[in-house]
């Protein structure tokens, strides 16, 4: 569905190098923190900014080729994007209607009503999660086969980020052949419903993992200082140092359990293993 290989662009004072993959049937999920490059990649993977180096292909074409019936195809939500907030949103249907040949007026309106999106007020009066939720009940409205949905669920609270995400999976079980690609510096949204997951750092790639991977074979050894001068490294993924010892996060927790009965090692939550690769001492 989207290919990016070798991306380059340059800002300033920052570097985005990107190379992922989104591939159909699959939910990705690109994790980072503030200013990692998320949004960057987004639009140029979108063909809304230039790039100075690099291959993208977004549904078989590369970003300027796209038509626009390929991108009714796309359903798409940006972190600055947003209607109008002089419109409402019984305006904005005769809009998406011209604009979406596939567009599916009564389960918009019906999915506004379940999510407590006013038809007849003002976007500009819509609270920050009104508005975040109206995005993405447009992306899944119009039958896209391909979601890009950047930042979906900032600004909402605990049940509509739920509501929102499980709407994500219903998405998908519809159709096989779609796929998602969504960003979000929100971890636990994403651990339990994306396949695969890319972690950016500072405009890098820093990994790239399936979810069951990470879930399943990712661990946390907790290490004293003799303990830890007696471990093998070659698992060893990123270290840091702590008041007892060392943190160190490895890829294969089982071969640490087998042969380091002593050690403690947790099952660590994707949040850890984001923040051991971030902020640990990478191997
Ligand atoms: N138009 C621009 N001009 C100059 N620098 C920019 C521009 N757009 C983005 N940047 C810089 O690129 C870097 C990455 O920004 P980006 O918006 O891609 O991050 P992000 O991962 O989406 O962050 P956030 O989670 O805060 O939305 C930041 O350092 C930002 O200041």
């Amino acid at each position: 569905m989207l290919e990016i290989n070798g991306l380059v662009k340059k800002y300033k004072d920052f570097i985005l190098n990107c190379t992922m993959k989104v591939e159909r049937g699959c939910i990705t999920g690109l994790v980072g923190e503030n200013g990692a490059g998320k949004s960057t990649t987004f639009k140029a993977a979108l063909g809304l900014i230039s790039y100075d180096s690099g291959d993208i292909t977004l549904m078989g074409k590369e970003p300027s080729e796209l038509k626009e019936e390929d991108k009714s195809r796309i359903g798409v939500t940006l972190a600055e994007s947003g209607f109008s907030g002089y419109l409402k949103v019984k305006d904005i249907i005769p809009v998406m209607s011209a604009m979406y040949p596939e567009f599916d007026r009564s389960r918009f309106e019906s999915l506004c009503r379940k999510f407590g999106v006013p038809q007849d007020k003002y976007i500009k009066e819509f609270s920050t999660g009104m508005k975040a939720k109206l995005k993405v009940l447009v992306a899944v409205t119009h039958s896209a086969d391909f979601l890009l949905l950047d930042e979906p669920t900032t600004g909402l609270d605990v049940m509509a980020r739920e509501g929102i995400l499980n709407l994500l999976r219903e998405y998908m079980e519809e159709d096989e052949n779609r796929s998602i690609l969504i960003s979000s510096h929100i971890s636990t949204d994403l651990e339990g419903l994306c396949d695969d997951l890319y972690l950016i750092h500072e405009g890098q790639i820093i990994l790239h993992e399936e979810m069951d991977t990470l879930l399943n074979e990712y661990g946390l050894i907790k290490a004293d200082d003799v303990q830890y001068g007696k471990l093998d490294k070659e698992h060893i993924l990123s270290v840091r140092r702590t008041t007892y010892g060392y943190d160190c996060l490895t890829d294969q927790r089982q071969y640490y359990r087998e042969n380091y009965p002593d050690i403690v090692v947790e099952n660590g939550s994707l949040d850890e293993v984001i923040t051991m690769m971030t902020g640990g001492k990478r191997l």
